[in-house]
């Protein structure tokens, strides 16, 4: 099968944050085009530094480096904060747990915020040192590149250039610092690091990881390696995305596979994945209804609670 493009498109943030009206356009063009045809989209020349990814793959590393019981201490049943033990998480549909362990940062907010209450509050270890400082510098980076993503995506959608921006704003977003270990003996034969699986949230801004594995179901049901240096971005769009825009824009199905060969390595990677506020109603815009609305308008807090059951992280 041909492909109209062989490989997903990289775009320079920079020529949207600082180019010309028409540099500005073609960003909006080709980010369209690249999440109607992939899903996925590469973005290069963004603020997030090379230092402080480093920083925050380091103190990953080190994390998930410490005795299982100081881990397990920040364990919820819910998932939603903190940490998350190898084999809990399964993708939708699938029966074996994925082979990871991850950590979930989410938004900070001040005790006296009318918000503090609307969210989970954040669990953090006293090791290692300069994690919280870390993952909350790294969300905030995370979170401004992705602010101006949804920005570039509201004109192809015939939306106010502040529709996705202002939904996400104070949103529900979650930072997951993952670590895959190296496969262990034994494993269930089919069960792999991450099943096959659409994100669940608006857009997910995902720090590329230290080694392969990733891969998108593309439109002609052929499994494509997303691969790019590790100082890109790697940016999805997800279900809540896909609900609003009637699947103009469909949630990507993807993985992460095991390594080949003789190579068993820890794999570390870091998603960001942009949530809308806890009650933003996911309605079908107006541009995309096309025959008519697909999915009836829920909230986004409710959508999410639904799919957290399906992945076993809810009770
Ligand atoms: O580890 C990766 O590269 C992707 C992880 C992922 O897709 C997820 O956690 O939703
Ligand atoms: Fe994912």
């Amino acid at each position: 099968m041909t492909r109209k493009y062989d490989r997903v498109p990289e775009l320079s943030l920079k020529a949207y944050t600082d180019g010309s009206l028409s540099e500005r356009r073609d960003f909006e063009e080709a980010l369209m085009e690249g999440f109607k045809y992939f899903g996925f989209i590469i973005l290069k020349d963004h603020k997030v530094s090379r230092d402080l990814l480093q920083r925050a793959y380091d103190k990953s590393a080190e994390f998930f480096a410490l005795p299982e019981d100081y881990k397990m201490q920040f364990f919820r049943k819910d998932g939603q904060r903190g940490y998350t033990p190898f084999g809990r998480e399964h993708a939708k549909d699938s029966k074996y747990p994925d082979l990871k362990e991850f950590w979930h940062v989410g938004r900070e907010f001040d005790a006296t915020s009318p918000l503090a209450d609307a969210y989970p509050a954040n669990m953090w270890p006293d090791k290692p040192e300069s994690f919280r400082t870390t993952f909350i510098e790294l969300y905030d980076a995370l979170e401004e590149a992705g602010l101006v993503m949804l920005e570039a995506l509201a004109p192809s959608l015939d939306v106010p250039r502040n529709f996705f921006r202002d939904m996400a704003t104070d949103g529900n977003s979650i930072l997951r610092l993952l670590h895959y270990p190296p496969i262990p003996e034994g494993v269930e034969p089919g069960s792999i690091r991450a099943a096959a699986h659409e994100d669940i949230n608006l857009i997910t801004i995902l720090v590329a990881a230290n080694g392969a594995g990733l891969q998108l179901l593309d439109r002609e049901g052929e499994w494509l390696p997303v691969e790019t240096d590790p100082d890109n971005l790697i940016v999805d769009a997800g279900d809540m995305l896909a609900r609003v825009c009637n699947d103009v824009i469909p949630a990507t199905t993807h993985r992460v596979v095991n390594p080949e060969g003789a190579v068993n390595e820890s794999r570390y990677s870091m998603p960001f994945f942009m949530h809308p506020r806890w009650d933003a109603m996911l309605s079908c815009l107006d541009s995309c209804k096309g025959d008519g609305a697909k999915y009836p308008d829920i909230t986004a807090e409710d959508f999410l609670q639904q799919r957290l059951r399906e992945i076993g992280l809810a009770g």
